[in-house]
């Protein structure tokens, strides 16, 4: 990619892995809902992704985008992932089109596909040793409104892809902690993104030539339900962790350290 990147969200966690990683691989430009109170290592504008006239400026020149704006949390409000999510997601991809960008990475989530973790199959699906695996071909099932949000992203994408060309990845992210996986949370060490995985993956995003792409962001985790394989495939993606790798008493040790 020779263009800049556009990043949205770029002072979340999302944002902070990814430019951790690959800050000094592309030219970025990033789209801060508010004023940064140390001044970015890249170009930045300051809006939101609702508004019309801040999306086509941040597009200006750019080759692809990484759009992670957004209300991320699971028991938002329909009226916030309404306006934040859905509509903010749609204004991006109408200005990105208008712009000609070759590409758009959208932050999906496993809350678009929540609903299949069932009373039958849960918690025995996310252990070691369990083969029920999403792949990323099955249909969204959301298990709430961020959610429902996260699925609609996708379809977004369905649509301007085939409407207008523009190749399309979203990436159902697992859930990203720094440093190591989370605790005492059998589903969190089963959908652990590490922030280096998290970096690969959207490097991967960046480089790969693809049309329309639904594929999981974890990392090798042994426990996992979401298969790699479409995102090995389609990507090259080549995760580094392993929730199972970490020690589970130097871990607590860690934690309570971090947490004095
Ligand atoms: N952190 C995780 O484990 C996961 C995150 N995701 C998705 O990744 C994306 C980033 O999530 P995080 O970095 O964790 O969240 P975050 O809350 O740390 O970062 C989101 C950023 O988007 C900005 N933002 C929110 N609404 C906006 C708007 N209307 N216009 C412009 N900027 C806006 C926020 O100010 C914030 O800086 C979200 O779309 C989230 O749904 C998906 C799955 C897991
Ligand atoms: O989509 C998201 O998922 C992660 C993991 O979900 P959780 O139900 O295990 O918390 C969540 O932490 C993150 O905030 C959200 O955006």
């Amino acid at each position: 990619m020779d263009e800049p990147v556009l990043l949205t969200g770029a002072g979340g966690r999302v944002g902070q892995a990814v430019l951790e990683g690959l800050a000094d691989e592309y030219e970025w430009q990033l789209l801060l809902h508010s004023p940064p109170d140390d001044e970015p290592d890249h170009e930045y504008l300051v809006g939101d992704v609702t508004d019309e006239e801040t999306v086509a400026d941040a597009m200006d020149g750019v080759g692809a985008v990484i759009h992670l704006a957004g209300d991320p949390r699971p028991s938002a409000p329909w009226p916030s992932v309404l306006s934040n999510n859905i509509d903010g997601t749609e204004k991006m991809y109408e200005a990105a089109v208008e712009a000609g960008v070759e590409k758009f990475v959208f932050a999906s989530s496993n809350h678009a596909v929540g609903a299949y973790e069932t009373d039958e199959r849960t918690p025995e699906m996310y252990r070691e040793g369990d083969d029920y695996r999403l792949d990323g071909t099955e249909f969204p099932r959301p298990g709430n409104h961020y959610g429902v949000s996260k699925a609609a992203g996708e379809v977004l994408g369905r649509y301007y892809h085939d409407e207008h060309g523009i190749s399309v990845c979203n990436v159902r992210i697992g859930n990203l902690t720094r440093g190591h996986p989370p605790i005492d949370y059998e589903r969190g060490q089963a959908m652990w993104l590490s922030y280096p995985d998290c970096a690969r993956i959207h490097r991967c995003t960046l480089e790969a030539d693809y049309d329309f792409e639904i594929v999981y962001g974890i990392s090798d985790n042994d426990r996992k339900y979401y298969s790699l394989e479409r995102a090995r495939e389609a990507l090259g993606y080549d995760p580094q962790d392993n929730s199972a790798e970490w020690n589970a008493d130097e871990h607590v040790a860690d934690y309570e350290r971090e947490s004095v």
